[in-house]
């Protein structure tokens, strides 16, 4: 055998263990929330596109949820309007909502969307505000057990999936901004501003998704995190009870993203992954390779043993 052979039979190999996960996840929908460096970074949102696009080909029905959190960050420093965090929630003032609003609808989506459509005329771009997708009412934090007002940010109550639906039956890939229309009464300021890992486990579990996938700029849940600390261990499989006990120690964005995962996971959606979206084709090696990459999170209810041969690998790791 050549080198040349050896070649071709490796891209082979990798296609062959494709099969049991192309079989598996025929149909079925995943929900993507897609942020952090794979969002800013050319070479790697060319990728993005490209996965989301090829799992489309394979017959999964993608939906993305985008973020825009440093975006938004910048457009309000130029304004001069002070914005803050509090339990990894942007505090929204009236005047912050409107740029969070024109960033996200209006500059974000138009620009994943356009990333897609490159390929085709797959994706079509939506608020969650259109067709009653996200329906919020007013969020507060609560920091050492005091509640804490965070301004217009919305705790979604409702989801009305039936646009995204319609759009998947299409063959198109949805890509949804994390606003909310509001609906608590004479208060309500009309709309709300969601934090998009939140969004997209709502959407998720109200899809029935077979998975939601969380890309960020991280390898995944650190077991002990400190910022800039070198070699931390990633948790690559996680319990829904073992992260709930974990959930307040976690600091910063964790904490959404995590209690992301644990929504979804106890909503229904059978797993919720966080990826590292550094990793160029992180969404291909997460859902088409025996070993998947990240953090995954499942039910308790989950044995860990696969159904077969090679699902076994990842399913119990
Ligand atoms: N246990 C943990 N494991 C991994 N990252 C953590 C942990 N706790 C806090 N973090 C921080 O959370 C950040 C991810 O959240 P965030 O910056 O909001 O991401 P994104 O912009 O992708 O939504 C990481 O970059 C890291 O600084
Ligand atoms: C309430 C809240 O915090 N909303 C977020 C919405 C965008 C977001 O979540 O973006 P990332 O995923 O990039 O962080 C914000 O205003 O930044």
């Amino acid at each position: 055998m050549n080198v040349r052979t050896n070649g071709a039979l490796d891209k082979a190999h990798t296609l062959i263990e494709a099969l049991p996960w192309l079989a598996r996840f025929h149909g079925a929908t995943v929900v993507i929330k897609y942020g952090g460096n794979a969002m800013t970074e050319e070479h790697l949102r060319a990728k993005f596109a490209d996965d989301v696009v090829f799992l489309r080909y394979a017959g999964l029905r993608p939906v993305i949820v985008h973020g825009g959190g440093p975006q938004i960050q910048a457009q309000l420093d130029l304004q001069g309007i002070d914005s803050h965090f509090v339990s990894g929630l942007r505090v929204t003032t009236p005047e912050a909502m409107q740029v969070v609003r024109m960033v996200l609808v209006g500059q974000v989506n138009r620009d994943v969307v356009g990333l897609i459509n490159r390929h085709g005329p797959f994706a079509v771009g939506m608020s969650g505000e259109d067709a009653h997708l996200f329906t919020a009412e007013r969020k507060h934090a609560v920091v050492d057990g005091v509640k804490i007002d965070i301004g217009q940010v919305g705790e979604i109550v409702r989801v009305d999936a039936g646009a995204v639906q319609a759009l998947l039956d299409d063959g198109r890939i949805p890509v949804v901004s994390s606003i909310a229309r509001g609906d608590d009464g004479p208060d309500d300021p009309g709309v709300y501003n969601v934090n998009a890992d939140t969004a997209a486990a709502a959407l998720a579990v109200a899809l029935k998704a077979c998975k939601l996938i969380v890309l960020t700029d991280v390898e995944g849940l650190y077991a002990d995190w400190r910022p800039d600390a070198p070699a931390q261990e990633v948790i690559s499989r996680i319990r829904a009870s073992e992260l709930a006990e974990l959930l307040p120690a976690l600091s910063s964005g964790m904490v959404p993203k995590m209690e992301a995962c644990l929504t979804a996971v106890e909503g229904g959606v059978p797993q919720a992954h966080v990826l590292d979206g550094r990793v160029p084709h992180a969404l291909l090696l997460e859902v088409f390779t025996d070993e998947g990459i990240g953090t995954m999170v499942v039910p308790d209810s989950d044995s860990g043993s696969g159904a077969s041969g090679a699902l076994e690998g990842r399913d119990s790791r």
